[in-house]
């Protein structure tokens, strides 16, 4: 179905008004399970994990604006940081003006890492295993024929020599499996299970380990943007002086890992929230890409901004996301069925591929903001209903506490307190 993922006014409206909305916007009528406590059935939580006691909620919104491969859309997001929603949507509503987010991505390759040790000759153990490559990547193959039958299934070995490791020779072998609509761990743990015995035989040696490999550089997704100048111009800054600013940020994580940390934090502010949404392994994702972002040795920048010929600002981004839309709480939590529908991607490609375009739009709304003004005033700005919140506003006293706060320049708990008590006139 066709949208329009500009939503104006959408941010004036009650969270009721905002779901009626959506739901005539999408046809979506489950949305509005999100206005009903109880989302996630308890006895659905408790076959979800051990010794659950009860189910925890978050804050759960779109992000407006999207245009990703031509493709208008809304992205759900869950996460309990302020102004992380505001800014995605505002870098999407700037880039829509230059026709948003290009992305492509790899085919879904995961590595499964079967360890073997044991061994006075690594070399020629690792050649027998290359030379068993059909047999042991058909034995992967027999242990999920409907993989097979979607086009998946293990399609390649690699063999890692650790000739000198700590503890003598040890041979890594990497089973490369496309895992297609799954984000894959349980299917190929399954077959590094599978094929370790025939390893050990081909070799010689004992298998240990018999795992994924969270370091998925084979299973890549890519997002770029362009910006014209004017899109970036404020009434305090020109549109060159916030793309010159921008430069110099982006260059401060690539030459210096403390500040590469934050960017790449500010990148995945966009990314998290819509793997948690989706009911992703977020901590697989976390890892794939701080791995990542350390490949040449020295931890850097996962996304890269420069200026074209003519003058606009172009970001890109590339880095692993194993994302799936089966297996693991993808089909079991009912809200990450819901978040599938509302994006309405077909492959689990294609939504790695949308969550590194929100990664890129986040990280470029810091940057604008740090470069410029600093983050504190959209920020705080947004932090303060949290504030007036745990200084024990109700009601409509929080956006009158908010708004008090912020219009003094002064967004602090302590000064809050004192406000909401001025206001009750205790
Ligand atoms: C916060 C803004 C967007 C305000 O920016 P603003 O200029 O006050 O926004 P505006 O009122 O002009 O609105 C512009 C658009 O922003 C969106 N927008 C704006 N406000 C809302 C809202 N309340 N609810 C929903 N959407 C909102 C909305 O799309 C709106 O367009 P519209 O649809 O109205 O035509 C801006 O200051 C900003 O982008 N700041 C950056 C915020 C940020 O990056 N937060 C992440 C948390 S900080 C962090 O953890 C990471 C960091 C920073 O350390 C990473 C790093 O260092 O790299
Ligand atoms: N280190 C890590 O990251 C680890 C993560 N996990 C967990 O593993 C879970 C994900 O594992 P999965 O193998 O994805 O889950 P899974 O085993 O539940 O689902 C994958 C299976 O679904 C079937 N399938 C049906 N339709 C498919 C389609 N269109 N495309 C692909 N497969 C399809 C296939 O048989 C495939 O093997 C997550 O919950 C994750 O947290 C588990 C162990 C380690």
């Amino acid at each position: 179905m066709l949208i329009d993922s500009r939503l104006p006014e959408f941010r004036n409206l009650s969270p009721r008004q905002r779901l009626d909305h959506l739901e005539a916007l999408l046809q979506l009528p489950e949305l509005q399970h999100l206005g009903t406590p109880g989302a996630l059935p308890l006895a659905v939580a408790n076959g979800m994990i051990e010794n659950v006691l009860g189910t925890f909620e978050l804050p759960y919104a779109v992000a407006s604006n999207f245009v990703v491969n031509g493709r208008e859309l809304l992205v759900p997001m869950v996460v309990e940081e302020p102004s992380i929603v505001a800014a995605a949507s505002y870098m999407a509503k700037l880039a829509r003006a230059g026709g948003g987010f290009q992305t492509s991505s790899s085919a879904p390759l995961m590595r499964a890492q079967v360890q073997l040790v044991g061994l006075g000759d690594p070399f020629n153990a690792r050649l027998a295993l290359l030379r068993h490559k059909d047999e042991i990547v058909e034995l992967a193959n027999r242990k999920d024929q409907l993989l097979n039958s979607l086009g998946g299934g293990c399609r390649d070995l690699e063999v890692h020599c650790f000739a000198d490791s700590p503890r003598g020779p040890m041979l890594v072998a990497h089973l490369i499996v496309d895992v297609r609509d799954a984000m894959g761990a349980n299917t190929v743990n399954t077959m590094a299970e599978a094929v370790a015995p025939l390893m050990e035989r081909i070799t010689g040696g004992q298998a240990r380990l018999r795992i994924l490999s969270n370091l998925a550089d084979l299973r890549l997704a890519r997002a770029q943007v362009r910006i014209a100048p004017q899109q970036l111009q404020s009434p305090d800054y020109s549109g060159e002086a916030v793309i010159e600013g921008i430069l110099d940020a982006y260059c401060f994580a690539a030459v210096d890992p403390y500040r590469a940390a934050t960017h790449n934090k500010g990148i995945m502010n966009g990314i998290d929230p819509l793997i948690v949404a989706t009911g992703n392994d977020w901590r697989a994702v976390e890892a794939g890409a701080h791995a990542y972002a350390c490949r040449s040795g020295h931890y850097g920048s996962l996304s890269t901004w420069e200026k074209d010929a003519e003058g606009h600002l172009v970001g890109s981004i590339e880095m692993p996301m194993p994302v799936g839309l089966v297996g693991g709480a993808t089909r079991t939590h009912p809200l990450a069925q819901l978040s599938l529908r509302i994006l309405a991607v077909r492959s689990a490609q294609e939504l790695a591929e949308i969550a590194v375009a929100v990664g890129l739009a986040q990280n470029l709304g810091a940057l604008r903001a740090l470069a410029c003004e600093g983050i504190q005033r959209g920020h705080m700005a947004l932090h303060a209903r949290n504030i007036a919140l745990v200084a024990g506003a109700r009601g409509e006293e929080v956006d009158w506490l908010a708004r008090r706060l912020v219009e003094a320049g002064d967004v602090r708990a302590d000064r809050a307190v004192e406000l909401l008590r001025e206001r009750r006139g205790a």
